[in-house]
């Protein structure tokens, strides 16, 4: 069995490890061929590291544009880049080749889902935590765990893994309900991710005194989005499960922050901004968040090739 990745960054080349170790051959899908020459360079091997050691993983690299059928494939691009890698991977799709997308944010999953039809696709998410060093070189920080679910009919009518991921030694989980878990997440990082980056601070610093109104009015309007929307979010108050998550990864620089400060593009308008978006089509005002998305547009602005969204 091959599974081929789509998003040879971070935690494609995480998962690219934990496929290997579980005996599925891997193949990265590159659309640089300067990527491609150096990956032939290093023989074809990703180093991981993990608790300070170095592990590798042997993989296979082609281009995009490369011939051959794809029957697995799993999408590890930023949440803004799936739907135009899927269109371009999409000719070499078998007719019931499984996908499974494994991204932050919401809303592009469904567009995705949608431009694979009929094929059966999975949706994920995962608290590991990975930062790539160099090419192929990624530094795991946590081993964390992944929820994934059935997104669309197809895969509804499929086994509740797609092919061989019940054999992973990472711990993998199903969903029954996906949507809600994909909320669940998109409600935790449009709290965490627009404050950390705009007040430049570590996850755990949001737990401090001085962020306390601001987070606890953001998660409270996030619930009440949620609730509109008619789609349930924890058990428990969403502000416990932010506080938690924060605790967690207090020495964590959200992914948000790190993109800022590294000029890149910003998944805020997979994460706050479907948000706000999701409150304008059932009436729900959101100041805060409109105030958050329009200040990380801002910076990005300032620092990313793209100018002001
Ligand atoms: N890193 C983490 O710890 C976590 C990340 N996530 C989520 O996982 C997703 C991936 O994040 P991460 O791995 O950090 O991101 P990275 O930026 O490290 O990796 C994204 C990869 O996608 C590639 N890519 C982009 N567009 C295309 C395309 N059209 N065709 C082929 N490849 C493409 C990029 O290629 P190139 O190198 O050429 O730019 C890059 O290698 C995000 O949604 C993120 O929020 C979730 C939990 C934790
Ligand atoms: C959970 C959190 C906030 C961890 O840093 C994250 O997912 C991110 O940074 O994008």
């Amino acid at each position: 069995m091959r599974w081929h990745i789509l998003g040879a960054g971070a935690i494609g080349c995480l998962y690219a490890e934990r496929l290997t170790r579980a005996g599925i051959a891997v193949t990265l899908l590159l659309r640089d061929d300067v990527q491609l020459d150096r990956l032939k360079q290093l023989g074809g091997q990703l180093r991981i590291q993990r608790h300070n050691a170095w592990h590798t993983a042997q993989v296979d690299a082609e281009m995009i544009a490369a011939s051959g059928t794809i029957q697995h494939l799993l999408v590890t691009t930023k949440a803004y880049d799936s739907l135009d890698a899927i269109h371009a991977i999409s000719p070499r799709l078998t007719p019931d080749a499984q996908i499974l997308l494994l991204q932050n944010g919401y809303g592009h999953q469904q567009k995705s889902a949608a431009a694979l039809s009929p094929r059966p696709v999975w949706a994920g998410i995962t608290t590991s935590g990975a930062r790539r060093a160099a090419p192929f070189e990624v530094i795991q920080s946590g081993e964390g765990q992944t929820l994934i679910g059935r997104l669309n009919p197809p895969a509804a009518a499929s086994a509740s893994y797609p092919a061989g991921w019940e054999r992973l030694d990472h711990p993998v989980q199903i969903s029954t309900d996906i949507t809600r878990a994909l909320w669940q997440k998109l409600a935790i990082n449009a709290a965490i991710n627009p404050l950390t980056a705009l007040h430049g601070c570590r996850n755990g610093e949001l737990l401090k005194a001085d962020y306390r109104e601001e987070l606890t009015a953001l998660c409270s309007e996030i619930e009440r989005v949620a609730t509109a929307c008619s789609q349930p979010l924890f058990d428990t108050p969403l502000l416990e499960q932010v506080q938690r998550v924060a605790n967690t990864t207090a020495q964590n620089r959200s992914s948000m922050l790190e993109d800022l400060r590294a000029g890149r593009r910003t998944e805020i308008e997979q994460i706050t901004g479907f948000l706000c978006s999701a409150a304008r089509e059932v009436g729900v005002d959101t100041p805060l968040n409109t105030r958050l998305l329009n200040a990380v547009r801002f910076e990005q602005s300032l620092n990313t090739r793209e100018g002001p969204a």
